[in-house]
């Protein structure tokens, strides 16, 4: 007989306001936030992205959900208290109610990639109908419901604006580069159209702190549920595996105000771009590496192509290769990459290579790109780098795992073309693919990876 998950003591009150309640927030922020030493006083209402199930069913069990701490040592289940009220992301009027209240100091972010909407210059993409439709919106009525986090940030700044309810913080928590400074050029791009006056006041006003995240999180499964069942007698619908590794690390004032992180573990610094770089190369960029390759020999998850010497033996050569440019001594980076070998290898942390493999288009340029194009500047020949785009295009050809990209249709075409590293390299990084040993050592790659060869 099992019980279910509910409160018996008030929830916090709500100071944080998250957007994209998915598994990573809950194993990540909310649980820093709710070990912080005042953890009682803070609060978090999180909004889904944009379908609702993930907050009906938190918010049947009063906002709690057990996260299942996977390690070797076994499985251990916390219950996470931070999260005081979830909602679906169509309910709008709640959230620009919560930020006209100066108590709510902090936004956060867990969106993805694809949702800051980027275009090929890296500023706000204008042109896309999401974004032309959400400012037509605005325009008639800044309360009116928006659907992209550019728009929806930028209604909550407006609602606050005009309450009057003073500075407030938003971090982005996603795996981007310089994420603070992206997040902060969509919204201020968008009021700016909208509005020059608001987007004056968001300068003044309005924080886009930057922040390195980390703790490997996959999707949940019925096994986790049953795991958690059965070692707690509670049935919790919604609960979070999770691997015992986190890491935040976070540039801000946060003149509004925030939880008392630093006794939770959270590390401040005025730069993030080092800790940022280490984890979005060697951690991101090994992930996609395997995602693509691993799935190709036909692995399923992370721990099963890690274990694999040729998987590994393409990880080794593409983090010496990203190593050689990361401003870090050696020795760090050694124990660093021990430290991710004996991760990936949780076996409690099933994390699928068809996750990880989504929206290549975006996280390539972030992951791979970089230490390839400092390689080529050194006159050197990536193989690493070269190994992780080839299994790329071998997975937009409908080799391995589904394509689930926003740019599906014009990485897929680039291919399938006459020229398809040389389209694909050009889809990355303009101008890549005019240099010819580089799309001839991607060439020579699409061969190694053929599965009659391994
Ligand atoms: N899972 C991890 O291990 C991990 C670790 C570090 C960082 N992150 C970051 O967190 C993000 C979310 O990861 P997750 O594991 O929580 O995924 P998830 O699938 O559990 O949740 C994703 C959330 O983002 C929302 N979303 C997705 N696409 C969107 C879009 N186009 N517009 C608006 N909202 C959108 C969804 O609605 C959902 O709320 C990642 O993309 C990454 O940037 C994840
Ligand atoms: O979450 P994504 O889709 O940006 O990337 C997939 C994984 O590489 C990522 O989730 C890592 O597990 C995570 O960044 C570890 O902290």
């Amino acid at each position: 007989m099992t019980t279910p998950l509910r409160r018996e003591v008030p929830a916090p009150p709500v100071r944080i306001v998250h957007l994209g309640l998915g598994n990573f927030h809950r194993a990540h922020q909310a649980w820093y936030t709710a070990r912080a030493s005042d953890g009682a006083e803070w609060g978090v209402a999180a909004f889904t992205g944009r379908r609702p199930d993930a907050a009906e069913k938190l918010n049947r069990q009063d906002g709690l959900y057990t996260l299942l701490v996977r390690g070797a040592d076994g499985d251990h289940p916390q219950v996470v208290t931070s999260i005081a009220r979830a909602h679906a992301a169509t309910e709008h009027e709640e959230f620009l109610d919560l930020l006209r209240r100066s108590e709510v100091a902090v936004v956060t972010l867990t969106v993805t990639e694809a949702a800051y909407l980027l275009g090929a210059d890296g500023g706000l993409d204008e042109h896309r109908p999401e974004v032309v439709a959400d400012l037509a919106a605005l325009r008639a009525d800044a309360t009116a419901p928006v659907s992209t986090v550019p728009g929806r940030l930028v209604a909550g700044l407006a609602a606050r604006r005009a309450a009057d309810a003073g500075p407030v913080t938003v971090l982005s928590c996603d795996n981007l580069a310089h994420n603070g400074h992206v997040t902060g050029s969509v919204v201020t791009r968008l009021a700016e159209l909208l509005d020059p006056a608001l987007a004056g006041w968001i300068r003044r006003d309005v924080e886009f702190a930057s922040s390195m995240v980390d703790r490997i999180t996959p999707a949940t499964t019925d096994e986790v549920v049953a795991t958690v069942e059965a070692l707690t007698g509670v049935h919790d619908e919604s609960p979070v595996p999770t691997e015992p590794f986190s890491e935040w690390v976070v540039s801000g004032e946060f003149r509004a105000g925030r939880p008392d992180w630093e006794s939770a573990g959270v590390v401040f610094v005025d730069d993030v771009t080092v800790h940022e770089q280490r984890k979005l190369w060697l951690l991101n960029g090994s992930h996609s590496l395997l995602a693509y390759a691993g799935a190709l020999l036909g692995h399923r998850t992370i721990a099963d192509a890690v274990a694999d010497p040729r998987c590994r033996a393409w990880v080794e050569t593409f983090w010496d290769e990203a190593c050689r440019h990361l401003p870090i001594p050696a020795q760090d980076l050694a124990r660093y990459r021990e430290a991710l070998l004996d991760r990936y290898a949780n076996p409690g942390v099933r994390h699928l290579l068809a996750q990880i493999a989504a929206g290549g288009s975006l996280k390539l340029p972030l992951r791979i790109v970089p230490a390839l194009r400092a390689e080529r500047a050194a006159g050197r020949l990536p193989e690493g780098c070269a190994t992780a785009l080839a299994a790329w295009i071998r997975h937009l050809r409908g080799e391995s795992t589904p394509v689930d990209d926003p740019a599906a249709d014009r990485a897929v075409a680039a291919a399938t073309s006459d020229d398809p590293v040389r389209a694909v390299l050009d889809l990355l990084h303009p101008g890549l693919g005019d240099d010819a040993e580089l799309v001839e050592l991607v060439s020579s790659r699409l061969d190694v990876l053929t599965p009659a060869t391994v």
